[in-house]
């Protein structure tokens, strides 16, 4: 997979170089390019912002450093998907990310101040298939910890990132619940144990012992997921 971010902060993304997501790129798994947007300016003082027309506070990204900057990467590129992340975007789950994870080609967008004309999501829409992504609802100062956030439950699941694809299995969200509890050694802790179930070996008392836990933890904390 190739991922391209466009951001006023590229140094903000060179934690991608270590974990799991460096050991990727290292091996060819993942490609990343970052792009400076001000490389995209051409005034003194690489200015990306401008006042909003209508007025209102604040300030907003100009149109043309994005337009030039996603040219370059969109120029002879194989079908991407781009996205900005938005407090008006759809909301990002791991739903998302198993179908993201599918793409060959991702694009990230990262807007700052109040956002970005709009005109550069209509432009690049003529060409790509958009995207504008939440997170969550809450609102960040700009769109690179929600892209980081994103890479990284995306670049997870692309095969061969993480060692052992079991562990994907038995996650929260994966199978629709919160995940159970975990436990390991010693036995007990501070007077606390661990529950005898675990320690049982009767894999079938395990299994319906965790879904269970999964269940409670689901009602109690995300009744909004059960079906
Ligand atoms: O909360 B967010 O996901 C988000 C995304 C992009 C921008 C741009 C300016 N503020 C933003 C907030």
């Amino acid at each position: 997979m190739r991922i391209d971010i466009v951001t006023i902060f590229p140094t903000f993304f060179d934690v991608l170089d270590i974990s799991l997501l460096g050991k990727a790129r290292q091996s060819g798994l993942i490609t990343l390019g970052v792009h400076d947007l001000r490389d995209h300016t051409h005034d003194r003082h690489r200015t990306v912002d401008d006042t909003p027309y209508g007025g209102g506070a604040g300030m907003v990204m100009k149109p043309e450093p994005w337009g030039e900057a996603l040219d370059g990467i969109l120029e002879g590129a194989s079908d991407p998907v781009v996205i900005f992340p938005s407090p008006a975007g759809e909301v990002f789950t791991q739903a998302t990310a198993r179908e993201l994870a599918q793409e060959q080609h991702l694009v990230f967008g990262c807007g700052r101040y109040e956002g970005i004309d709009q005109r550069v999501f209509d432009d690049t829409a003529a060409r790509a298939r958009v995207r504008l992504m939440s997170i969550g609802d809450y609102v960040l100062n700009g769109g690179e910890v929600a892209t980081m956030a994103m890479i990284e439950a995306i670049g997870r699941l692309i095969p061969g990132v993480v060692g052992n694809p079991e562990s994907l299995v038995e996650e929260s969200h994966e199978d629709g619940l919160l995940e159970y509890p975990s436990y390991t050694k010693p036995a007990v802790w501070r007077g606390r144990e661990v529950p005898p179930v675990l320690l049982s070996g009767n894999h079938g008392a395990v299994d319906a012992w965790r879904h269970e836990q999964q269940l409670a933890r689901t009602r109690a904390v995300r009744p909004d997921l059960l079906p």
